[in-house]
């Protein structure tokens, strides 16, 4: 296994269908420009699934779970058995995701990349143990150059599976008690951001564990600092094994045409490492919600990024992308079945 296929480019953009799309929303009932993010929505689906009016019938979502060394500095208000009995619990339909993907009518597919307390063998979870943790970066890499090249590859092999599936959007989910340390750590490097401006309260620390786990995140990267120009390699030495899984999986379905609806911080985070290495599949990328951890408009600054949803969401697991599919839909739906001004019999404009 190598590192190459990141580098093929993503797969280009349709820009006669987005003109048509573009062109077709000023024709609709409508004042020109009030269906807002909507209209941008639909015409930038044109464009990549090539075709006038875009629709999103399947949706595949794949939750990747994994645990972090960088836990055991106390850096998250949960246990870290609980990303073992989390991913238990997706499988058996009793988590946010479950319930949300029952509701869209999409496949989920939960992979368990590495964790402390392993549930084993369970019916409906890929088992696609790397480790059971990544090592603790305060003072080592995270993972080793093979360990990053697997969870990678992991992310390639989930849009593979959504692409089986028929899929025409991809939701990468994470699960990982204290990976909002990692992928602060990870927006550190990758915008050059002071962890105070960065750090948030993840599953609910309150200020003192704040102030302690952006403490944790300065060690670490001053350790790493001089090592971190490169994006494969902060992720690899900062990153955990599900945030590399869903850097894969954004920059395969970018490569095989597959529209990505990116969930919360760590999720932003890994696409934010994804553009970095590979900045064709930012084109590919819808975002979804704002969550309330500190750090995300930072990230999605840095993404150009306008997120459909602000509900004060910071759960993870894919849900706030799976709120916004409805929203997708929606769009899809009124760029295609929304008389135009001649059908309606409505005057338009000069
Ligand atoms: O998606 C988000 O924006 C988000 C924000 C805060 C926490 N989380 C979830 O909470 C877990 C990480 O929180 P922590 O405090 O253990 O680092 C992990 O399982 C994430 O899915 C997720
Ligand atoms: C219970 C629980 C569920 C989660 N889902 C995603 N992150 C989570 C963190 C906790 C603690």
């Amino acid at each position: 296994m190598s590192l190459q296929w990141l580098q093929q480019p993503a797969k280009p953009v349709d820009i006669s269908s987005r003109d048509a799309a573009a062109a077709r929303q000023d024709d609709l009932t409508k004042p020109r420009g009030a269906l807002g993010g909507l209209e941008a929505l639909a015409i930038q689906l044109a464009g990549l699934q090539a075709r006038p009016c875009p629709a999103i019938d399947r949706v595949h979502i794949t939750v990747f779970a994994a645990d972090h060394g960088i836990a055991s500095a106390g850096v998250s208000a949960y246990p870290q058995v609980v990303t073992g009995e989390m991913v238990r619990n997706f499988a058996s339909g009793g988590a946010a995701i479950s319930v949300l993907a029952r509701q869209l009518a999409a496949t989920l597919d939960v992979v368990n990349l590495g964790t402390v307390n392993d549930p084993g063998e369970i019916a409906g979870v890929r088992r696609a143990i790397i480790a059971p943790s990544t090592a603790n970066f305060l003072d080592q890499a995270a993972m080793s150059d093979d360990q990053l090249v697997r969870a990678l590859d992991e992310g390639a092999q989930a849009v593979r599976r959504a692409q089986s599936a028929g899929s025409e959007l991809f939701i990468g989910g994470e699960m990982g008690i204290g990976n909002t340390t990692a992928a602060t750590a990870l927006a550190c490097v990758l915008l050059e951001a002071g962890p105070p401006e960065i750090t948030g309260a993840g599953t609910g620390l309150d200020e003192e564990g704040v102030r302690h786990k952006a403490e944790i995140i300065a060690r670490a990267v001053a350790f790493h600092r001089g090592f971190v120009a490169d994006p494969l390699e902060a992720l690899r030495r900062l990153g955990g094994f599900e945030i590399a899984a869903l850097v894969g999986s954004y920059v395969s379905a970018a490569q095989h045409g597959i529209v990505v609806l990116v969930d919360g911080f760590i999720s932003s985070v890994a696409a934010l490492a994804a553009v970095a290495i590979n900045p064709g599949c930012r084109e590919w990328m819808l975002f979804a919600h704002r969550s309330a951890e500190r750090g995300h408009q930072r990230v999605l600054d840095a993404l150009a990024a306008n997120p459909l949803l602000d509900l004060g969401m910071r759960l993870g697991e894919g849900s706030g992308a799976a709120l916004a599919v409805p929203i997708v839909r929606l769009a899809c739906a009124l760029a295609r079945d929304m008389a135009t001004f001649s059908q309606a019999g409505v005057s338009n404009r000069d």
